[in-house]
């Protein structure tokens, strides 16, 4: 037991206020109260508007790229108004503002995406110019790779807004993280998982941080009782690779670390927007030196790729595809 939280001084859990984020902040808060047996009063959750909340109607890249969604919580963070920050890790930037510190990982999800369709099993079934629906450039860089013939179009909003696009008929498939529709409760949409040789995930998809002011010695305990040390791990080996080509999440690069005991196997590509090259390598190793393979890694490929792959993302991103998936 500790002595704090407690219902008359509470430990304030922020977030953003989408379903998916609050499932993620209450997830966080039950692994709390269970680890420490202490009651639901004793938190509470504070939804906080960021950015890319409040900008509906403009490409998100052009309102600001990285931490357009973080930004405001982090400024909550620092300035004491919340206690830690609940996140998913596919959508952070790769550097957190000095002060924080994200050393919590809840356990991952499945990191796969998932194909979506109400008409066919699996992207190999798709008829040839079939129309499939994304806006995240990683997987409309990898499905062109695979399948020049599809026609893509653009593709936002929450699981139900998605779905009534498809049974309108707007496209005849779409992706969503198996992570996320887990934690909505809403895998009745799944089709198929795609194997990651077919589409492999963007960096710690599945993966849920939580930040704390670094010198929080207070939350820093309550934390390490729920830290999952196999996903710290992963995201490791997989964020350092990020880092070493791009701290944005506007690439379409991907990559997956996973564990067998004591051996990492990272796995990492990028992809040109177009689809036309995809650059892929791997590397195996103890599971401590995850970063440093994944910065040997994001060394190989960005040596391989052309030399103006990062100006090419560039222009792809401000053509107004959004940053996130
Ligand atoms: N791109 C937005 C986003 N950020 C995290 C998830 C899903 C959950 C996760 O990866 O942890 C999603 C939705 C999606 O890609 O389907």
């Amino acid at each position: 037991m500790t002595d704090w939280p407690t219902p008359d001084d509470t430990l304030k859990i922020g977030t953003r206020g989408s379903p998916l984020a609050l499932a993620q902040a209450f997830e966080t808060r039950d692994r709390l109260m269970l680890a420490h047996g202490l009651p639901a009063e004793a938190f509470e959750i504070v939804v906080i508007k960021t950015t890319g909340d409040r900008i509906l109607d403009r490409p998100l890249n052009e309102i600001g790229g990285k931490g357009l969604f973080t930004r405001e919580i982090e400024d909550a963070l620092l300035d004491r108004e919340i206690d830690i920050a609940v996140h998913s890790m596919k959508d952070m930037p790769v550097l957190q503002p000095e002060g924080l510190i994200i050393d919590c990982y809840l356990p991952r999800q499945d990191a796969r995406d998932a194909f979506v369709s109400s008409l066919y099993g699996s992207i190999a079934e798709l008829p040839q110019g079939a129309v499939v629906g994304s806006s995240s450039l990683r997987r409309r860089a990898q499905l062109a790779h695979r399948r020049p013939d599809l026609t893509l179009v653009e593709f936002r909003g929450n699981v139900q807004t998605r779905m009534k696009k498809l049974a309108e008929g707007v496209a005849q498939a779409t992706f969503l993280a198996m992570a996320g529709l887990a934690r909505l409760g809403r895998l009745d949409v799944v089709r198929s998982e795609i194997p990651p040789e077919e589409m492999l995930p963007a960096v710690a998809q599945g993966a849920i941080g939580v930040e704390r002011r670094r010198d929080d010695a207070r939350c820093a305990q309550l934390l390490a009782a729920i830290s999952d040390g196999d996903t710290r791990l992963r995201i490791a080996a997989e964020r350092a690779f990020l880092s070493a080509l791009d701290g944005s999440c506007q690439t379409p690069i991907a990559g997956l670390a996973e564990l067998d005991a004591d051996r990492l196997f990272l796995r990492g590509e990028l992809i040109l927007p177009d689809g036309s090259q995809v650059f892929a390598g791997q590397r195996e190793g103890l599971a401590r030196d995850g970063a440093a393979m994944g910065r040997d890694l994001a060394e190989e490929l960005r040596a391989r790729a052309p030399a103006d792959f990062f100006d090419l993302i560039g222009s792809a991103a401000k053509r107004g595809s959004p940053p996130l998936g």
